[in-house]
């Protein structure tokens, strides 16, 4: 069987992302920049006051001067004139600063005198309170590089720099086959024998998180031609996932069902639990991950190469989901050859150390256990027994967002 971080290898080598289109900035949130975004001014794009006080020239305001005021600059109403040996010019945070002032003298220190004069309360250093031209960003700069995941900050920034519209990766288009005569829709009668899908919408979220388009297809019977039927228009999409009959079964028919529409097999099978029977393969040019039927097993391969997936084909620079340290909350027995992933609930000790304890339960169709859990344990193949207390890798799942 074939390890994780090799399988992830794999399955990303031979993605490219997807194609490109112009969206408004506004709708730039979640998606990723499809080239570097350059800005079209300099940030600030003058020198600009920091505070609400007053322009002045240093070298005439020490405390226990007086200055006379000039004019008054509102932000976004440059003054026209010059600050003069002994003037200043009233001004707020954000006003240009005029020509002849070098430094900025905040209003709590100065005392409005008679007439349009003030008293210096306390003197300034020279350039103080100036945000200088540029010093954000200069005209030209590439400030969000290509493949960064546009995020509130990220837009702020393009706006500032100036942009209306955002190149992006146009969002992958992920279908979802699932199968098992036993599947039904929720929220319907579920007959004797059957379960409800939550595979599918599941998957759909997971997809849509991940910040590309789901597509659920009809869910296929236990039949391999009926299997191939629904999958047979995959071209339109740029992803293919089934769930359930991954396995040996006699039952689990998607390896033989997709054949039939020219299914090449990269690999089935990873070392890992839950997740044993994932397959790789392709269709055509559409990439396949054929996901085990046990729901935990499904989002567990979805974190660890779902969105992997998607994130390369969405063009983003961060590929893998990171791995954070944690104590654990109880001992766990040595694991086997499979990279393990226990569902654990996080809390905080003492020193702020992240605490980590696994449920005493790991069925792989536990859904509430993996619900109810804010990290996933991962335990190397042949890990020996661990005690309380001791150091281990764990994902977090209550900052994944999924
Ligand atoms: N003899 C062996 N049996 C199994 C092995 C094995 O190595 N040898 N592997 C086990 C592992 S590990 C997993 S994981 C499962 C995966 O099985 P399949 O991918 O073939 O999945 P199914 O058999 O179709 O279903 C498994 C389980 O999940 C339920 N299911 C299926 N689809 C859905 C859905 N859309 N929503 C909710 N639940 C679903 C299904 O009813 C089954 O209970 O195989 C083990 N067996
Ligand atoms: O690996 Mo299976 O995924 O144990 O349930």
């Amino acid at each position: 069987m074939l390890s994780v971080s090799e399988a992830q290898k794999r399955i990303l080598a031979d993605l490219t992302p997807t194609g490109t289109e112009l969206v408004s900035l506004a709708e730039s949130w979640g998606r990723v920049a499809a080239a570097p975004i350059c800005a079209r001014l300099d940030n600030p794009p003058a020198d600009v006051s920091a505070m609400d006080g007053y322009a002045v020239r240093a070298v005439d305001c020490r405390s226990g001067d007086t200055l006379r005021i000039v004019g008054e600059s509102p932000a976004g109403h440059p003054f026209q004139g010059q600050v003069e040996a002994g003037t200043c010019v009233r001004l707020y945070t954000g006003s240009v600063l005029p020509d002849g002032a070098d430094s900025i003298l905040i209003q709590e220190n100065a005392r409005t005198e008679a007439g349009d004069r003030i008293a210096v309360l306390s003197g300034v250093a020279t350039g103080q309170h100036i945000r200088r031209r540029g010093q954000d960003f200069a005209l030209g700069w590439p400030v969000v590089p290509e493949g960064r995941h546009i995020l509130a900050r990220e837009v702020g920034l393009i706006a500032a720099a100036n942009h209306a519209w955002v190149p992006v990766y146009r969002r992958p288009v992920v279908a979802i086959l699932s199968t098992g005569d036993e599947v039904s829709l929720p929220g319907g009668d579920i007959p004797p024998g059957g379960i409800a899908n939550s595979n599918a919408p599941m998957l759909a979220a997971l997809v849509r998180a991940c910040g590309a388009t789901p597509l659920i297809l009809p869910t296929a019977r236990d039949d391999a031609a009926e299997i191939a039927r629904l999958a047979s228009g995959i071209e339109a999409a740029d992803l293919l996932l089934t769930a359930g009959g991954a396995s040996v079964g006699r039952y689990d028919l998607v390896q033989e069902g997709l054949g039939r529409i020219g299914l090449s097999v990269d690999f089935w099978k990873i070392a890992m639990r839950p997740g044993k029977p994932l397959m790789h393969g392709r269709i055509g040019r559409v990439p396949v991950l054929g996901l085990p039927g046990n729901p935990v097993a499904a989002l567990v391969c979805g974190i660890l190469f779902i969105m992997p997936a998607i994130r390369a084909m969405s063009g983003r620079a961060d590929l893998t989901v990171d791995h954070d340290l944690a104590r654990l909350g109880s001992a766990l027995p040595a694991n086997d050859l499979r990279m393990d992933h226990l569902r654990a609930s996080l809390a905080r000790a003492d020193d702020g150390a992240l605490v980590a304890t696994a449920f005493s339960r790991q069925d792989s169709a536990m859904l509430r256990t993996l619900a109810d859990s804010q990290a996933l344990i991962v335990r190397p193949p042949h890990a020996p027994a661990a005690e309380r207390g001791e150091t281990c890798r764990i994902i977090r799942l209550d900052t994944l967002f999924i």
